[in-house]
């Protein structure tokens, strides 16, 4: 069986031996031939004549899964029943579910958590709105939602093709946190329904995390959120990754022997995520950050239809470089990608400073895989699951809404985003510091806690609680 494998893509093949004609080592010969790797064979039937089994392949390469079909129909005595993936297996209606705190057992249950018992508590609410905190789901959950405009880095991809990752975050919200949080994809794309529907939708919430809208209706969207609501709205995108990515940097520059304010940095991808990222940096003393998007580095000398751009134009880029990616990276100690798969190569890392710092964070692909230029960086992370140094908001949305939520905060303020990136940092000591390791993995069970307790403090500290809660 061979080491591991870059895609890891994992699927599970149901063959049918005839004892007669064929030996299980055929198949797995076969099986090896194509590229494939077995990591685990189930019996799943046997008889005089025949046998059942299902295998477990990893594959690396697109078109695999039709090289091994085709090898294994090759050979006689042996029928393919049956192929499937693992990762689809996993979303067969869906991967989250409601479940009630208790069962309904008799009429008396029915009468206490629905009508006629039901009632004495609308009106208790009704006449204390804040008690929907005390007497309904509102204190501990979260809506997720997105338009499906900004789907990782597929793009565009609607509503309908959205949900797999809303669910995916509602989990995480849930095994990490204990959050509760629903995906809502919303059919439009138009600001101001958007806006209207998380209005009308947010007295079920006690926070809203937006995800995967694009950029610039995000700005737009989130900032009239929070003016318009008494609940903490956060752009995921945005914030979320700014927490974790500064996080993140503040350790790879403790290791590089950098400073913030004069390392040289390089952003790309101006959108929802590179926006907050510099937003954050620069409020951290950065001085040194040429933006770059498709039509090369943003800067004053032109102007720009995106009013985010031509603020970013003006609030960077202070030497007034001009060019693409390129002419950006020379010299440079640290490339920050939140762009699109694939577009950095090793022969721009060449062109950085020694020991430069590569975050290429484009999901699912990053903007170069770790194994074509790990040799020439200090250090290397992506927003991956399967490569060291995962940076990731995973690592944030879980903790800031915990605690925003606890301390029952009007909002997730800056104060609180900054409590959040150094409580994650300093999840490392010192002496775990190295290249492989500048961001605690996202099954640290301290992380969640340690963000939680200063997110609290910091809530506290700043005036936005609203309830004194143990940090
Ligand atoms: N690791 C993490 O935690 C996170 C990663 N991301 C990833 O970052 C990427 C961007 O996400 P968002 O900011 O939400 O999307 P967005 O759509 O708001 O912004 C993407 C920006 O990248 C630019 N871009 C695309 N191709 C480019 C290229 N070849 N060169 C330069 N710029 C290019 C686009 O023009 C756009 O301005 C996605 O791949 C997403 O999966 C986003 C959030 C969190
Ligand atoms: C991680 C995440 O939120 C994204 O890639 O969009
Ligand atoms: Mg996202």
């Amino acid at each position: 069986m061979s080491s591991r494998l870059a895609d890891g893509k994992t699927i599970i093949l149901r063959i049918e031996l005839d004892t007669d004609r064929a030996q299980f080592g055929q198949a797995a010969t076969a099986i090896e031939q194509a590229r494939g790797d077995i990591v685990a064979i189930d019996v799943i039937h046997t008889d005089r004549n025949k046998s059942i089994r299902d295998l477990t392949v990893k594959i690396a390469e697109q078109g695999a899964s039709e090289r091994l079909t085709a090898a294994l129909r090759s050979v006689p005595g042996i029928r393919l029943l049956h192929i499937s993936d693992r990762t689809f297996l996993l979303h067969l209606g869906g991967k989250i579910t409601i479940q009630p705190k208790t069962p309904i057992q008799n009429r008396d249950d029915l009468s206490r958590v629905y009508t006629p018992e039901v009632a004495r508590v609308c009106q208790a609410i009704h006449e204390e709105p804040s008690k929907a905190y005390t007497l309904t789901i509102k204190r501990n959950t979260v809506a997720v939602v997105s338009d499906g405009s900004a789907v990782l880095g597929l793009g565009n991809i609607g509503p309908y093709a959205a949900m797999p990752v809303m669910e995916g975050k509602a989990m995480l919200f849930k095994q990490f946190a204990d959050v509760d949080a629903f995906p809502i994809c919303l059919d439009t794309q138009d600001t101001e329904q958007i806006i209207t529907a998380v209005k009308n939708l947010a007295p079920a919430f006690g926070g809203i995390n937006l995800e995967d809208i694009s950029a610039p209706r995000c700005f737009e969207i989130e900032q009239r959120l929070r003016q318009e609501l008494d609940i903490p709205v956060f752009h995921d995108d945005q914030h979320g990754t700014a927490v974790v990515l500064y996080a993140g940097l503040l350790n790879a520059l403790k290791l590089t022997g950098r400073t913030l304010r004069e390392a040289r940095i390089v952003v790309c991808g101006i959108g929802a995520a590179g926006t907050a990222c510099t937003k954050m940096l620069l409020a951290g003393g950065a001085q040194h950050i040429i933006g770059v998007d498709r039509e090369g580095i943003l800067t004053s000398e032109r102007t720009y239809d995106n009013p985010m751009w031509q603020w970013y134009a003006e609030n960077t880029n202070a030497e007034r470089r001009s060019g693409g990616l390129a002419e950006a990276l020379a010299c440079a100690d640290v490339f920050i990608g939140v762009s699109a798969g694939g577009i950095l190569t090793r022969a721009h890392i060449e062109t950085m400073a020694k020991g430069p710092i590569v975050f290429a964070m484009a999901n699912p692909e990053p903007e170069i895989r770790p194994e074509l230029a790990e040799d020439i960086v200090a250090v290397f992370a992506t927003g991956r699951s399967d490569y060291p140094n995962q940076i990731n908001n995973v690592l944030c949305f879980p903790g800031i809404f915990r605690g925003a939520l606890d301390s029952r905060a009007t909002t997730i303020n800056e104060e609180m985003k900054l409590a959040a990136a150094e409580a994650i940092a300093s999840v490392i000591s010192d002496d775990e510091l190295n290249r492989l390791y500048i961001i605690p993995s996202v099954f640290n069970g301290r992380i969640v806690e340690e963000v939680r307790r200063r997110v609290i403090q910091a809530a506290q500290q700043s005036g936005v609680s609203r309830r004194q809660t143990r940090e």
